[in-house]
């Protein structure tokens, strides 16, 4: 038999203290929050006037690192981030109407990176292409936008280099997100789905298991993972690549979990405004260039950042879109632009190119597994 509420008796008496205990810390807790929030306002005030942006990422990394350095106790750091993430978010709000475009629709990867970034407590606006994320922070209908910038298997996501190439925003944060891809369907099994659909990456991402478990099935690619949760909720038969929260917002089963063909599947993500961040130790820089037509020209213009110890994280080129067999090349590299080697670097890379247009500075990404 299992003890009612009354018969639980001294026990109950037990837990009832404890619970008092979390009560009193509850109120305090709230108490504490509405005086941060009342010293955010007064920031936001302070912004206002001196024409400074909301959105801090280099003082956000500040705030969170220290947290997670006092926070030596019981709480679990991912907790004590979580938490914080979303009182920053909180306090963004109070200080200004923030608006984020994000390449959509909702429940997309990207939906979750802008999460990651800016809380639940910001707007988030989802924009159906790259470009319109793009697009709308350029017109200042959005203060920052989010959107991919490469796959840890897949590569680049080249509609966001070539507008990256010819846009006055700036990148000023990362997001690196495990992807987890799953089969959602409103089928009970794997032999009720006939078609499945997906963003052509996703479906790339799945490619192996699918041949081995649904080798019959026709593949239809999509614009977004969003969109194929929705076709596959409206249609039967048809099954998605998608995320759990997709599956969660359409009522859709999960047929498999984790059918992308590595673990170490990630994508990288983008935080766009007018603005890079400031320095915080622990930063990226992302540059754009282009270089004359001479043999070992790429060698010498990047001979400065081994000279200078700067290390580069990625470099990959584009077609220049100016005139056919030109090229442009993207790199990143840990530092920030107001670091004394990276200037010199940045000098000697403008020596050799022609073009040279840093298009983003942002506090580095901690690795999740890291936490
Ligand atoms: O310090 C600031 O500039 C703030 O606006 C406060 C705060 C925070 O809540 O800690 C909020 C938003 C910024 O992105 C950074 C930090």
């Amino acid at each position: 038999m299992y003890p009612t509420d009354q018969s639980a008796g001294a026990r109950d008496k037990g837990i009832e203290e404890l619970r008092a205990g979390i009560d009193e810390i509850d109120a305090e807790i709230v108490r504490l929050l509405d005086r941060r929030a009342r010293l955010a306002r007064k920031i936001g005030e302070f912004k206002r006037s001196n024409g400074l942006e909301a959105y801090v990422p280099s003082r956000e990394r500040a705030v969170l690192d220290r947290v997670l350095r006092l926070g030596e106790g019981d709480f679990p750091r991912r907790g004590l981030e979580a938490v914080f993430r979303e009182i920053i978010s909180s306090s963004i709000s109070l200080e200004e109407r923030m608006r984020v475009a994000y390449l959509g629709p909702e429940t997309t990867f990207t939906h979750e990176a802008a999460l990651r970034a800016f809380g639940a407590s910001v707007e988030l606006e989802p924009e159906a292409t790259v470009s319109d994320v793009f697009a709308r922070v350029e017109r200042g209908e959005a203060q920052h936008g989010v959107v991919p910038l490469e796959n840890s298997m897949e590569g680049a996501v080249t509609h966001t280099l070539d507008e990256l190439m010819n846009s006055p925003l700036k990148i000023c944060g990362e997001v690196y997100l495990p992807i987890m891809q799953n089969l959602l369907s409103r089928e009970d099994s794997l032999e009720g789905v006939r078609v499945v659909c997906s963003h052509p990456m996703a479906l790339a991402q799945a490619a192996p298991w699918l041949r081995r478990n649904l080798p019959a099935a026709r593949l239809q690619e999509v614009e977004s993972t969003g969109e194929a949760a929705r076709m596959a909720a409206s249609r039967p038969g048809f099954a998605a690549v998608g995320s759990a929260l997709a599956a969660e917002s359409y009522g859709l089963k999960v047929l498999a979990r984790g059918i992308q063909d590595s673990r170490a599947n990630a994508t990288r993500f983008i935080v766009l405004g007018r603005r890079w961040a400031g320095r915080t130790g622990r930063d990226k820089t992302s540059v754009v260039f282009s270089v004359k037509d001479r043999p070992g020209v790429l060698r010498d213009a990047l001979s400065a950042f081994a000279e200078e110890g700067i290390n580069l994280t990625r470099i990959e080129s584009r077609p220049s879109r100016k005139r056919a067999w030109t090229y442009v090349f993207f790199a990143d590299f840990q530092g920030h632009p107001e670091e004394e080697r990276v200037r010199r670097a940045l000098e000697a890379l403008e020596e050799h190119c022609p073009y040279v247009v840093l298009i983003g500075a942002y506090p580095e990404a901690r690795d999740p597994e890291a936490l």
